[in-house]
């Protein structure tokens, strides 16, 4: 039974259809257990956060949810598929894409061409059209670049498309990063600490386009962060991990009152940073 995005918008986020679901996942490194038996999931159409302290294994779990490793034990599934084993691109093609939480761009390419690295991978007509330059190749390649601008547009960088990445402010140059994941046409984006390094305007501007992401595109986001003000903000659910281990998991409110979660992440300058 298909549903549509309005209904989905409408239910509860825990009773939304899930779009990825992990399953008692653990992860061990040697002897470390950095993740450890987490069940997780993410609706669709639903802003998501996991939360935690320094080393609590949030991007071990994102690591995992994304092919680049594999899960010790346990299972995940994005879109009633069973991605355990599979690789990174595998996932990618599936419909899920990400940033990752040290910026990632070339510093001397511009705006456009940073969102249409990847994509060449992506197209049909392959390296032959490529190296011979055939009538086709030429549109795909017009088509890429539209999708490019038509993205850069979306996340606010328009009529910037040439200019270096270099020359961005920190809040654009992570734009332009979101706009390269969106290029790949994800259900699914995951965001490692996207706020990191911005300043109070960027990070409440980053939310109100979040929240656009999620109503204008019916995008699914998951997002590790520790800036209390975000979570709080623009979390439908938030899941607490603390050394490899889920502790709490709910709506922002509960999770910011819950006394483990207090001792554990949050202590007394997080909960007034949260609004506790
Ligand atoms: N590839 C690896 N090999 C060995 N140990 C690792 C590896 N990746 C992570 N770890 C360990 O796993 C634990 C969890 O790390 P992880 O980076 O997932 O935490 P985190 O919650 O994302 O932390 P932060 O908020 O600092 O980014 C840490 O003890 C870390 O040292």
């Amino acid at each position: 039974m298909s549903t549509t995005p309005e209904a989905v918008a409408a239910l509860p986020v825990t009773e939304r259809p899930k779009l990825l679901e992990a399953s008692r996942v653990t992860k061990r490194f040697g002897g470390l257990v950095a993740v450890n038996d987490v069940s997780f999931a993410v609706p669709q159409r639903s802003i998501v956060s996991i939360i935690g302290p320094n080393g609590a294994g949030k991007t071990t779990f994102f690591n995992m949810l994304t092919g680049l490793y594999t899960p010790s034990t346990g299972r995940v599934s994005f879109d009633g598929k069973e991605t355990t084993q599979s690789r990174p691109d595998q996932i990618t093609a599936l419909g899920m894409a990400r940033t990752f939480q040290n910026i990632r761009l070339f510093g001397t390419m511009s705006a456009l061409e940073n969102v249409l690295v990847g994509q060449h991978a992506r197209m049909k007509s392959g390296i032959g059209g490529s190296i011979f330059r055939t009538p086709r190749t030429r549109k795909e390649e017009q088509l890429v670049r539209e999708k490019g601008r038509e993205m850069l547009s979306f996340v606010g960088i328009r009529g910037r498309f040439d200019d270096l990445a270099i020359n961005l402010s920190y809040g654009d140059q992570r734009r332009v990063e979101i706009a390269r994941a969106l290029a790949s046409d994800p259900k699914l984006l995951l965001l490692d600490e996207p706020t990191a390094g911005m300043n109070p305007q960027e990070s409440e501007n980053l939310t109100t386009f979040m929240r656009k992401l999620r109503d204008e595109l019916n995008l699914a986001i998951l997002l590790i962060e520790h800036d209390m003000k975000v979570v709080m903000g623009v979390s439908e659910y938030v899941t607490v991990l603390d050394h490899g281990e889920k502790i709490a998991e709910g709506d922002p409110v509960s999770v910011r009152n819950n006394p483990r979660v207090v001792e554990a992440y949050l202590g007394k300058q997080g909960l007034e940073e949260a609004g506790g």
